[in-house]
């Protein structure tokens, strides 16, 4: 075992990134990832759809194939990793779990709005009951203090979480947020942290540095930062960067890489470059996965999408409201007589 120390990387390729794929992924799709990420020593292999188990829905956009086909597609490839899921309580269910369970999944995902660790009790005492491992994953970080962050992180570790994120879904942070959160939780609970953050101003790989000196030792990423928004951390790059900077992975670099070139890059239906919209979704402080839905509302009434992700913003929505966007498009294309 090396003598560096070691940072537990998770790759959320196949689930935030179900969001930048519009959640199509077919199970040849996953299979082959699931696979490639496995052989190259990803410790934690997520899969669901983007909004987590049964978020296919009208409201959140309806998956091509089902959790059960994605789990066992994944479950059949995945040899040394473990099979992680997400869950949003208020979405999925424990029946939702139960299955996830009996198709694989070793680890969970409990995430909630930032100051609502509290609806997580059930779901992470289920998660613990089912013999897995337990994440609280508090979404929207940046739209609180480090404090408050710091207060909720501690009612998802009295529940029995094994481990906590501080996940910056609106890609909104600056590094010295993402340190102040992350060391705030660091200080508050006994339990490893963890860092998940969205490129949207092109800072994911600084803020998730940034979280692993102020102690975070899990920090999400995805092949070619595929997700929602901008993207996230992408892990082939991440992991060269920590390996430079001292740290040990487990993965193999060339692998991870080859991973992101020739299975994942192929099937984007965009590159994650920060373009205009991406970036108003941090700079305004909205949802990252609001984009494509603001997209088609931009579309349909004729309006900049910067506009509606700053009205949204300055609203501070958060996810699940996913359908308040097309009502935000509305009332600004009145406004403007449009
Ligand atoms: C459901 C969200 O996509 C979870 C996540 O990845 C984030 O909050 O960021
Ligand atoms: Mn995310």
């Amino acid at each position: 075992m090396s003598d560096k120390k070691h940072i537990h990387l998770v790759d959320t390729t196949l689930r935030d990134g179900s969001h930048a794929v519009s959640h199509q992924y077919t199970t040849e799709q996953i299979a082959k990832i699931a696979a490639g990420l496995d052989e190259a020593g990803v410790e934690y292999i997520e899969v669901s759809h983007g909004d987590g188990l049964a978020g296919s829905s009208i409201n959140y956009g309806y998956s091509v194939t089902s959790e059960e086909e994605m789990l066992k597609a994944a479950n059949s490839v995945i040899k040394k990793g473990t099979l992680t899921v997400l869950l949003i309580p208020g979405i999925a269910t424990q029946t939702d779990l139960e299955m996830a369970v009996k198709l694989g999944a070793k680890a969970v995902r409990v995430a909630t709005h930032v100051t609502e660790a509290d609806i997580s009790e059930q779901h992470i005492g289920m998660a613990k009951r089912l013999g897995l491992k337990a994440f609280g994953f508090l979404m929207m970080s940046h739209m609180v203090s480090p404090e408050k962050v710091a207060e909720q992180a501690k009612l998802f570790e009295s529940y029995g979480a094994d481990i906590i994120y501080v996940a910056d879904s609106a890609g909104a942070m600056l590094p010295e947020d993402a340190y102040n959160r992350v060391s705030a939780v660091v200080e508050a609970v006994n339990v490893p942290v963890g860092f998940h953050a969205h490129n949207n101003m092109t800072l994911a790989t600084a803020n998730s540095l940034a979280a692993i000196e102020a102690g975070a030792t899990y920090i999400d990423g995805t092949c070619r930062g595929l997700g929602a928004g901008a993207g996230n951390t992408q892990i082939e790059a991440l992991v060269g960067v920590l390996e430079k900077k001292g740290y040990h992975t487990g993965i193999d670099l060339y692998k991870v890489m080859d991973v992101a070139e020739d299975l994942v890059e192929p099937i984007m239906q965009r590159p994650q470059v920060v373009r205009n919209a991406p970036f108003m979704l941090g700079y305004a402080g909205a949802y990252s996965s609001f984009l494509l839905h603001t997209y088609r509302a931009a579309k349909k009434f004729d309006l900049d999408p910067r506009d509606i992700l700053t009205e949204l913003g300055n609203r501070r929505m958060v996810g699940g409201q996913e359908d308040m966007i097309i009502d935000v498009a509305y009332q600004l294309a009145k406004k403007r007589g449009v």
